[in-house]
């Protein structure tokens, strides 16, 4: 399981972006997160990949409880999580070459030899060729990037993946193909997803369940309770776009 237990964060210890928010994926579950600009749902999505330390509450991952963020969390939590942000070119050293970024996880963690074998198959899965494998982000377009970044979160094999708004500045053809390489490698893994996004359409048919922000964060003393998201049921079979 990845829980997530009565988070309060933000970038202000006297002004969090949210309060006492709780959320858990079961091994296997895509589960996708929906609600307005700047409520907080990219803060919630750093949490969980253990980027983003939390003013309060816990994260355990496989029932083991977060001691600590970014580098503090311990390498085998930290490689357990991939994580696909929405902008490809911010989350991208521009120095290297598709193939390097791709395999940089694999040398951070001294797994250097796999490089060759492992970058070869990933980006035949996410649909690079030789030679935009060669290239350096600034020569390759936002989607043909983020088919690397996708490829760089799968490298080592997570049981968890973190998609925040990975296909929100993307086609529906490349959508479509990131989701299915997404979902192809949940089968293989039994992988536990939590997607961050705006697309309620596609959120509900690519995840088994979709919640809303309105229903995660507990209400303020003396508020109503939170509300379900109408015409949702809690959980649902779904295919990728
Ligand atoms: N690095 C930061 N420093 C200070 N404030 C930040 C930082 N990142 C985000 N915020 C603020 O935190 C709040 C929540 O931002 P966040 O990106 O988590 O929202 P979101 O729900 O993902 O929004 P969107 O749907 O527009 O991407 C916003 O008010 C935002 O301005």
């Amino acid at each position: 399981m990845l829980e997530l237990h009565s988070l309060t964060a933000g970038y202000d210890r006297r002004a969090p972006v949210f309060r006492d928010v709780s959320l858990t994926v079961a091994p296997g579950e895509a589960v996708g997160l929906l609600g307005p600009s700047g409520c907080g749902k990219s803060t919630l999505a750093r949490v969980a990949a253990l980027l983003h330390r939390p003013d309060a509450g816990r994260v355990t991952v496989d029932g083991r409880p977060v001691p600590g963020w970014r580098h503090r969390a311990p390498r085998a939590l930290r490689t357990s999580i991939g994580v696909v942000f929405q902008q490809p070119r911010l989350a991208a050293d521009p120095r290297l070459r598709l193939r390097d970024l791709i395999a940089e996880p694999l040398r951070a963690t001294g797994r250097r030899a796999e490089a060759l074998a492992r970058t070869a198959e990933l980006a035949a899965r996410v649909g690079l060729t030789d030679d935009l494998l060669s290239r350096r982000p600034h020569e390759v377009s936002d989607g043909q990037l983020q088919r690397a970044c996708l490829a760089r979160a799968l490298v080592l094999r997570p049981r968890w993946l973190v998609c925040d708004e990975m296909t929100a500045m993307l086609d529906a053809s490349t959508t479509a193909a990131l989701v299915s390489v997404v979902e192809e490698y949940r089968r293989e893994h039994a992988a536990g997803l939590l997607a961050v996004g705006h697309d309620r359409v596609l959120l509900d048919r690519w995840c088994d369940r979709t919640v809303h922000w309105s229903s995660l964060a507990a209400p303020p003393p003396g508020a109503a309770a939170p509300r379900a998201v109408p015409g949702k049921e809690p959980a649902r079979t779904g295919t990728p776009a």
